[in-house]
């Protein structure tokens, strides 16, 4: 099989779709320059801020509601899923694309629809634990299903014949050396390179009650030496941190530059996006997670193995108060040997190189 000349890219909405899909078109581009890569995506999501300042196609196709079931008729359903997949078709036209790789959220559906209409070659890639809606739709009309994680026993009869290759990485992240960073790192956010740094983020948009808790919990932190490095989300409101503190706590709204984050950190708190478990994974960053408790509880069951494996602590949304923080982080954070060990069993569970692998996937289903 030669290489690939076109390759049709559908992901969006959150960070958590875009991250991979943009992961894995540095992958394909590194291979092959001369690959041509289109990316799909909708008016309103993520992938408007994301995508373009990497130098890569974004082609939009409409909005619409994705249905909640998986089992509706496709028949029956509104003509606006038809409408966005005939765009989605004229895109795959346009560029004679070889293959149509998917990564879930809604702009995945009218792509998969549009290349089973063509009876080509499409591949799914679920970076959840518990595929999403759109994903699972798409499995109804092709083989080629690549996870990031290995599914558990209980669930999932769709991914029984899925393939484990791990979530592609930006290469910034999946290559980082965090101790190696780490001075630079701390420098880079004015941070001392003498104390130890928790690292909070809420995900691609931000987690409002981790924002409170750990506000709450700044002054008690930070008498105990420990630095803050706090991304509150872009679309969130920020919330105020007192001054007066004796060790740096450094807020920002959003971080492009990730790795930078996760190489200045002694310890992360987070929630349970899948992208994020598969980076801090990748890394062995030892990682407190506080799951989203909405969305079938997707968060809690990504999170779930790596917190089993010992690679982090879990703890339930409505119980994450200053006070938890405090009694949790502060002893932890100072215990560098039960670090060592969280952050090893986290790097034995997570891997690197799910861009390649994901890679070396999609050129078997186009060479079947
Ligand atoms: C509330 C909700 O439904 N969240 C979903 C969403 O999460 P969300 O969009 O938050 O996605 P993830 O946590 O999976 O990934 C966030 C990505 O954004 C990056 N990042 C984040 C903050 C920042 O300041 N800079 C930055 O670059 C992270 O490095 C990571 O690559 O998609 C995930 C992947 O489908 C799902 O698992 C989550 O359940």
């Amino acid at each position: 099989m030669g290489p690939l000349r076109s390759v049709v890219l559908a992901g969006g909405g959150t960070g958590g779709h875009v991250y991979p899909l943009l992961a894995f078109a540095d992958c394909l581009r590194r291979h092959d320059p001369g690959v041509r890569i289109t990316c799909l995506g909708t008016p309103r999501g993520m992938e408007n801020d994301l995508i373009p300042p990497q130098g890569y196609d974004l082609r939009q196709i409409p909005a619409y509601q994705l249905p909640r079931s998986v089992n509706m008729n496709l028949v029956r359903t509104p003509g606006r899923m038809w409408t966005a997949a005939r765009a989605a078709g004229k895109v795959i036209d346009e560029v004679q694309a070889d293959v149509v790789v998917g990564f879930g959220g809604y702009v995945s559906v009218p792509a998969y629809l549009a290349a089973w209409r063509r009876e080509m070659p499409m591949v799914i890639h679920e970076v959840n634990v518990p595929p999403g809606v759109a994903n699972k739709l798409g499995m109804k009309f092709t083989k080629n299903v690549a996870v990031g994680f290995p599914h558990q026993p209980s669930q999932a009869e769709s991914l029984r014949d899925a393939t484990v290759v791990g979530v592609p990485l930006r290469r910034t992240i999946a290559a980082l050396d965090r101790y190696a960073l780490r001075d630079a790192a701390r420098a880079h956010f004015g941070l001392r390179p003498d104390l130890p740094v928790l690292f909070v983020s809420g995900g691609s948009s931000g987690a409002r009650s981790i924002n409170l808790a750990v506000s709450g919990a700044a002054k008690e932190l930070a008498r105990n030496g420990v630095q803050v490095l706090h991304v509150m989300g872009a679309r969130n409101e920020p919330v105020p941190i007192p001054t007066d503190l004796p060790v740096p706590y450094v807020t920002l709204p959003y971080l492009s530059e990730m790795e930078l984050g996760y190489a200045a950190a002694d310890l992360m708190l987070a929630r349970g996006g899948a992208m994020t478990v598969a980076e801090v994974a990748a890394i062995g960053l030892p990682t407190i997670y506080v799951p989203y408790p909405h969305s079938n509880q997707e968060q809690r069951r990504n999170a779930l193995p790596v917190v089993e494996a010992g690679g982090g602590l879990l703890v339930d949304d409505a119980e994450l108060t200053p006070a938890w923080l405090e009694r949790t982080v502060i002893p932890l954070i100072r215990d560098p040997q039960r670090l060592y060990a969280m952050g090893a069993a986290a790097g034995a569970y997570g891997r690197r190189d799910g861009d390649e692998a994901l890679r070396s996937f999609v050129m078997q289903a186009v060479a079947r």
